[in-house]
């Protein structure tokens, strides 16, 4: 049982859907135990009842937050004192306080699962432009109702277009590419200015500019406690008329009320969604709108992306419980 000897527990806090195989093999590191608790109330107790003492690691995933709901500091202080490592099965980890989670006695490591997820999310990015800017989906729903092609206001092309990334990380550099062969001229902005080679010579302008020349804006920013609504009322006064959202990160980098408003008054043209600000609510304002094209959080939603995924977490939990060091620590804990 590796160098963490008898008595190791990895818990798992929700599903694993296709690496079963890997997951069984950790076996070897420690013992794989599984929640009992269906709400946060009863795991809150269970955490204060000793039942998880011993666990060293958690696998969680996006999905368990109907079980622990946030792990903020309250969860965070009743999880055992034998923890040492949460391995997050997914990019965006803002349901995790990792700011609790690093001034506990004994920290928390936290992981998440980078890289893995571009490819996926970069192509739903694409089908959500496409779709927005040629308004495919008022034009599916016509279709639907028996009315076939004119009843639709024509779209856009996006060859020529001015394609805005806010969030140059892997996804926004995959995009990117991506774009580029749709003929779209690519800027960015991002917290720092990446080296030429990492941006692939996309122009690195600021946010005003960013809002101001863009044809199609695409959020592709983590959620924290400086970007929630980053997008709202004055930053969509500042964006050209016709402006074209896309959003595949987390609902909350942009107020939706405020989008919802932009899209009524026809400043902004149309939309594509794939993260919402309550999922799996979703403002009536959007739902009733057939000018924007709406898909439930499908960013990763492949068996090829999802088990790279879990394959991923997994390995952080691997290679901590074998050499004390997560594979892919989150960056607030990169020098931890
Ligand atoms: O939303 C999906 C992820 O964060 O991986």
């Amino acid at each position: 049982m590796g160098s963490n000897g008898a008595g190791t527990k990895i818990l798992l806090l929700g599903k694993i859907d296709h690496a079963q195989k890997t997951w069984d093999a950790l076996s070897d590191v420690g013992e794989l135990v599984k929640t009992g608790a269906s709400n946060r109330t009863e795991f809150l107790q269970e955490c204060r009842e000793g039942k998880y003492d011993g666990v060293v690691a958690i696998y969680r995933t996006f999905h368990s937050i109907s079980i622990t709901g946030l792990i903020d500091e309250e969860l965070v202080n009743a999880l055992p004192s034998s923890l040492k490592y949460m391995a997050h099965c997914g990019a965006g980890y803002d349901m995790i306080d990792v700011h609790a989670c690093t001034a506990r006695n004994p920290p928390i490591r936290v992981s998440n699962v980078p890289t893995a997820v571009d490819d996926a999310t970069a192509d739903v990015n694409i089908f959500l432009i496409l779709g927005a800017l040629r308004n495919f989906n008022g034009g599916m729903h016509s279709l639907r109702e028996g009315k076939f092609i004119g009843q639709t206001p024509v779209g856009h092309d996006p060859r020529g277009k001015v394609l805005g990334i806010l969030g140059m990380g892997g996804i926004g550099r995959n995009l990117k590419k991506k774009a580029e062969a749709f003929g779209m001229k690519v800027i960015y902005h991002n917290r720092r200015q990446l080296s030429e080679e990492l941006s692939g010579g996309a122009q690195y302008v600021t946010f005003d500019e960013l809002l101001a020349t863009s044809d199609v804006l695409s959020l592709n920013l983590p959620l924290n406690k400086n970007t929630r609504h980053i997008i709202s009322k004055a930053e969509f006064a500042k964006m050209k008329d016709g402006v074209v959202v896309v959003n595949t990160a987390r609902g909350a980098v942009m107020d939706e009320a405020a989008l919802v408003e932009a899209l009524d008054s026809g400043k902004v043209f149309s939309a594509g969604l794939d993260v919402f600000e309550e999922e799996p609510k979703i403002h009536p304002g959007l739902m009733n709108n057939h000018n924007v094209i709406l898909v439930p959080h499908m960013g990763t939603w492949t068996v090829e992306t999802m088990t790279s995924m879990e394959v991923w977490a997994i390995d952080n939990i691997r290679q901590a419980l074998e050499t004390g060091k997560l594979k892919s620590p989150v960056p607030e804990q990169a020098d931890m």
